[in-house]
């Protein structure tokens, strides 16, 4: 039986046209052209059904109100289709795949992010390679769980991280394997097929609700004035991002530190991810990381800040009991992080 494939589109370069003003997204655009390419039809690819998002939106305009509408509509056709595809502009891309994969509870289908840099319209687009392969897999290879697929490879979607701002491999996963490679023979790494009955699941797959969170994140500097935090720390912020130099450290300075030590008192969540593309925070590694430990700060293990920003979402919008939210932050729950 040929598999039935939702596509979403909610906007980005995949489906844009050229205008006066750069690239724009265009009602109908996208259908109109999936139609003429012959590729999409063959008897070997499964049937899809195209969504189009009523305001088509460059991904940098994207809010948590946008990731609850694509959660809520995967839930709406869940039982009804085989897999989901998000078709989704390339610079917010992580962060949605991130906050879906954590909204999404109980997901027993495949869900995958996708997009690409030259809009499918345009010659030598990388539109076509990736949404085919992206159908394909969802069809042939069912990993029940959010991916990113991009330039031939699927990546979990919550350690993704944009790297290249004009080059085709656009994404990476700088701490987690790719859960597939589509080469000659399309090769299974990290990911797990999900039996039909894991598809079948008795547990019903739920959405997680969220809502808009004002978090702030500071990346550190040499010279950063504890100033800085104080100003992120007075707005209203219900949590922050801390990137920090390598293994998760900061500079001993005590402002700084009693700045933190009082977020902690203020029952304000703060997340200690580094800056480096890879490897992974461990407070203890220096003297200076233990600081932020004795502050309070929690660490983010090998977390990427896109993650770390949809879970701090997800679990504040639960709006749990402080102690539980830190150790919820800590855990691994999606995937996101090495135990
Ligand atoms: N390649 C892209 O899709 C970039 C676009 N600005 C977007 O994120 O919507």
């Amino acid at each position: 039986m040929r598999k039935h494939i939702y596509i979403a589109y909610t906007g980005g370069t995949i489906g844009m046209k050229p205008s006066s003003q750069g690239y724009v997204p265009a009602s109908g655009f996208l259908a109109d052209t999936l139609a003429k390419m012959p590729e999409f039809h063959r008897p070997e690819m499964p049937l899809y059904t195209l969504h189009e998002y009523d305001n088509l939106i460059d991904s940098s305009d994207m809010k948590p109100a946008d990731w609850q509408l694509i959660a809520d509509d995967i839930a709406a056709h869940y039982d009804k289709y085989d897999g989901f595809i998000i078709l989704h502009g390339t610079d917010t891309m992580s962060y949605t795949a991130s906050a879906l994969s954590f909204m999404l509870e109980n997901l027993s289908k495949p869900v995958i992010v996708t997009g690409s840099q030259i809009p499918l319209a345009e010659l030598r687009s990388d539109g076509q390679v990736n949404l085919l392969n992206a159908l394909y897999v969802a069809a042939n290879y069912p990993i029940a769980e959010v991916g990113l697929f991009f330039n031939n490879r699927l990546l979990r979607g919550n350690r993704s991280r944009k790297v290249d701002a004009d080059g085709f491999s656009a994404f990476d996963s700088p701490n987690f394997a790719p859960l597939l490679e589509a080469g000659i023979n399309i090769r299974l790494n990290a990911g797990k097929l999900a039996p039909d009955a894991i598809m079948a699941k008795t547990q019903p797959m739920q959405v997680s609700n969220v809502t808009a969170q004002p978090i702030g994140l500071v990346s550190l500097y040499p010279g950063i004035s504890s100033q800085v935090l104080e100003n992120t720390l007075q707005q209203p912020v219900n949590a922050l991002i801390l990137l920090s130099y390598g293994v998760g450290n900061a500079p001993q300075h005590p402002d700084l530190l009693a700045q933190l030590k009082r977020a902690a008192e203020k029952q304000i969540p703060v997340l200690n991810c580094t800056q480096c593309l890879r490897g992974r925070v461990n407070m203890s590694g220096y003297a200076t990381g233990h600081g932020l430990a004795e502050a309070g700060v929690l660490p983010g293990s090998d977390m990427t800040p896109e993650a770390a920003l949809a879970k701090l979402h997800y679990l504040l919008s639960k709006q749990l009991p402080f102690e539980q939210l830190k150790h919820l932050l800590t855990q691994n729950l999606r995937g996101e992080m090495s135990d």
